[in-house]
Parts: structure tokens; C-alpha cells; sequence
């Protein structure tokens, strides 16, 4: 796989750091999550597909300097704290890239490593509220609107602190040194919206929240309800599928306003809602399937697995637990991640193994042990 060799430790944190390490173990890294110890109850990391976990209480001077030494033979290291928690800890960018010139530091925030917020509490909603990405959420005359954490935490948070750490590996293989990523998720959702920013001449965005062309505004960029109580989505924005868009809800575009007329579009939204309503999903689906409409079924999870376009892709696997997540995404043609099929580790369920790889010796890691530095578990006393 492409990142087979590759050593990286997560410190464990709530959602984003969880996805950045999984990407990475999907491609191939070995991948460890440094858990707490003491342990608590249940991890909560639900993203730990293809990781090894070790418990290890880093407010212990011994945890940290075995930190340190793991950060020793490690190529990346992924923190999820708010900014000053490592500083505290001794285990700052400035010990740890000194200890190994070569290590990728990556610094997974709400607010980065500087700034007025950098020390405050946070989560998704709060990242994408300051980005100015949330302004532009939700339906027109309703509040903002945040879409799951998917945006701050998950595509500015986890998928780019990846990219970052891609970066800088890359980066590495010419200069041989390591660097900090210092990945923020405002900045991160923010970039992810460099489009919004940069389309604002276009004229895209004029109108007020949810009256744009796909901000929800447009009747070809909707959804819709189908008689069973499931929905359509439309999003026929070229002419050329539009039209089809409309012979397909049995209109004549020769009766209806242009597509780009704005002051008609409540109006057409409420007659393709009322046309969308006649018919089942499956009935839209057999009318739409075949054709450029632009016009899909929204799918719930269970049938998006089982959807005929994602059965022929395998765009979902199952684990041996019959648990079903999306296939690693993108697909590399020589060298594809295979994902692990095995369920996520429990917390503290490779302590010893990682610490023998790294090079702690039996006595070494008794001793942490009986001094509770590090804990051990075995699958039983987790379930
Ligand atoms: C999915 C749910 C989570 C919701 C996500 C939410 C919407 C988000 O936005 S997540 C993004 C949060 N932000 C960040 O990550 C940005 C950077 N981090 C921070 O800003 C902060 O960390 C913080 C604000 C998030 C939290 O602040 P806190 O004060 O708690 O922490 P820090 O200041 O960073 O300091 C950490 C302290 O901890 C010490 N530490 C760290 N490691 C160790 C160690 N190894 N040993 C000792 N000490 C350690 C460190 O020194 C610091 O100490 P000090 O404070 O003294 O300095 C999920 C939420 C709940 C999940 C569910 C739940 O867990 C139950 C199930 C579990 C199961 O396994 C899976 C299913 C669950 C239902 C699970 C599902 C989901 O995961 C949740 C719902």
C-alpha cells in the first residue's frame, strides 16, 4: 500500500485526529492511538479501523519520555489538543522535532497555534461559524444551518490535516527534515470554501441565504418528495439537463419561465414538488435513471450500501463484525488502500507489542506497568 513503512501515533481526541489517523491506516501506515491511562470506560474513538491501541498516562514524567522515545522512531506524530496542552506536557514541537529532526508534527485544532482563540473550547459548529462558512448554510429566512460536523471537523479538520501531513512526507523525501503542521479547522473549512470566496464576482451569491442558485434557492437544485415519503435530489444546472429535468416531470419548457428567473423560482419549486409527489422513489428512479436529468435518489444509509451503482463499485465494505462503512476513497490503481476488516482496537490492547517494536525492553515495560504508567487490556475485560 502507499504508505506502508509509514509510522504514525495519534494522540487519541474526540473526531477529527480519529479520521486523519484512519485515512492514514486505510492507506497503509501502522498507525498507533496513544489512549489514556488511566482508561476510561469506552474509547470513543468510533474511527479506529487498522489501528493499535496503547494506553499510556502522559502526565507521568515517565509517560512522556516514553512518549518521547516512541516520537524517537515514529514519522508522524498527530496531536488533538488545544493549543499549550503538549507545551505542558513537555512534549512540544520544540523536544520532540530536536529529539527527531525528521518527525511530521501535526497539530489538529479548532483554532490553530495562534490567535485570540487559540486556547478556547470549541467544536465543529464553532470552527465553521468563524470561517464564515456557516453564514452561507441553511434555507432562506431559517437560522444557519450546520451539516452534521462534517465540514470544520471531518473535511477541514481530518481530510486536510491528512493532506498536510502528505505534504510535508512528501517535502521530506528532499529535504530529510520534518516541520510542523499547524492545521486549524476554521482555516481549513474556510479553504475548503475558497470557491464561495472566490466566485463572489460571478454574482452567485447575491441574493440573501437560501435564494442562490445552490445554496437551495433554485428549483433544479432541490429536493424533493416522492409519494412513499423518500425524497429525490435535483441538481440540473446546465440547460442542456435542465431540459431534460423537465421532460421528465412530463413539462413543456415552452410553458414555463426561464430557467434563470429568479422572482419565478418559488413558484416552480411548489409545481416540481407538487410533480414529485405523484410518484414513488423507485417510479422516479425507473423515469430518471437513464437520462442526463441529473436526478437521484436520496439514499439512506442501508440503501445506499445496497444501491446497484455502489454494489458495482464495492463502495462499501463490511467488517468481520458485519459492521458496514465506506470503502477508503480514492481508489489508487497499483497501489489501493486495503482497509482492515478486523473490529477497532481496544484501548490499551497493544501496549506491550508497540512498546517491544519501539524498542522498550520486558523490564522496561514492567516497570511502567507496575508503576501504572502504561495499561494493558485484553479484549474480554473491554466488552
Ligand atoms: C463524535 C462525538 C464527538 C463530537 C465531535 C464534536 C462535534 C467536535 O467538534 S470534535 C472537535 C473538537 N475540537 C478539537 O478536537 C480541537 C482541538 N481540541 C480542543 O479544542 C480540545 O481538546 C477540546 C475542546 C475538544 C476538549 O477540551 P479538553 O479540555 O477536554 O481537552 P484539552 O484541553 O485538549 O486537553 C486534554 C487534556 O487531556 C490530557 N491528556 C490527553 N491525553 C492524555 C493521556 N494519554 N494521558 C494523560 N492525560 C492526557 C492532557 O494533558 C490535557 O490535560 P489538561 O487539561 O490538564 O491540560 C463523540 C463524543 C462522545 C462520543 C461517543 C462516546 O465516547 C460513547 C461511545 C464510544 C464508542 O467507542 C463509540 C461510540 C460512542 C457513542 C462515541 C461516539 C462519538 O465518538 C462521540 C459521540
Amino acid at each position: 500500500m502507499a504508505l506502508s513503512g509509514l509510522r504514525v501515533l495519534e494522540l487519541a481526541g474526540l473526531a477529527p485526529a480519529p479520521l486523519c489517523g484512519m485515512i492514514l491506516a486505510d492507506f497503509g501506515a501502522r498507525v498507533v492511538r496513544v489512549d489514556r491511562a488511566p482508561r476510561s470506560a469506552v474509547a470513543a474513538d468510533a474511527q479506529g479501523r487498522g489501528k493499535r491501541s496503547l494506553a499510556l498516562d502522559l502526565k507521568r514524567p515517565a509517560g512522556a519520555a516514553a512518549l518521547r522515545r516512541l516520537c524517537r522512531g515514529a514519522d508522524v506524530l498527530v496531536e488533538p489538543f488545544r493549543h499549550g496542552v503538549m507545551e505542558k506536557l513537555g512534549l512540544g514541537p520544540e523536544v520532540l522535532l530536536q529529539e527527531n529532526p525528521r518527525l511530521i508534527y501535526a497539530r489538529l485544532t479548532g483554532f490553530g497555534q495562534s490567535g485570540k482563540y487559540a486556547k478556547s473550547a470549541g467544536h465543529d459548529i464553532n470552527y465553521l461559524a468563524l470561517s464564515g462558512v456557516l453564514s452561507k448554510l441553511g434555507r432562506k429566512d431559517e437560522n444557519p444551518y450546520a451539516p452534521v460536523n462534517l465540514l470544520a471537523d471531518f473535511a477541514g479538520g481530518g481530510v486536510m490535516c491528512a493532506m498536510g501531513i502528505i505534504i510535508a512526507l512528501y517535502e521530506r523525501t528532499k529535504s530529510g527534515k520534518g516541520q510542523i503542521v499547524d492545521a486549524s479547522m476554521v482555516e481549513g473549512a474556510a479553504y475548503l470554501s475558497s470557491f464561495l470566496w472566490k466566485s463572489q464576482n460571478l454574482g452567485l451569491w447575491n441574493r440573501p441565504r437560501g435564494e442562490n442558485l445552490l445554496d437551495s434557492g433554485a428549483p433544479f437544485y432541490e429536493t424533493y418528495k416522492t409519494s412513499d415519503g423518500k425524497y429525490m435530489a435535483v441538481g440540473a444546472i446546465e440547460p442542456q439537463f435542465y431540459e431534460q429535468l423537465v421532460k421528465g416531470l412530463g413539462l413543456d419548457s415552452n410553458k414555463l419561465p426561464s430557467q434563470l428567473s429568479f422572482s419565478d423560482w418559488p413558484k416552480m419549486k411548489k409545481m416540481f414538488a407538487s410533480i414529485f409527489a405523484q410518484k414513488t422513489q423507485t417510479e422516479w428512479c425507473s423515469i430518471f435513471d437513464s437520462t442526463d436529468a441529473c436526478v437521484t435518489p436520496v439514499l439512506s444509509f442501508d440503501d445506499a450500501a445496497s444501491h446497484q451503482h455502489n454494489k458495482q463499485r464495492g463502495s462499501f465494505i463490511k467488517n468481520d463484525q458485519e459492521e458496514i462503512s465506506p470503502r477508503p476513497a480514492p481508489l489508487l490503481s497499483r497501489t489501493p488502500a486495503v482497509p482492515s476488516f478486523k473490529r477497532d482496537p481496544f484501548i490499551g490492547e497493544h501496549t506491550e507489542e508497540i512498546l517491544l517494536e519501539y524498542g522498550f525492553t520486558k523490564q522496561e515495560i514492567a516497570k511502567l506497568h507496575s508503576d501504572k504508567v502504561i495499561e494493558f487490556s485484553k479484549p474480554k475485560a473491554n466488552l
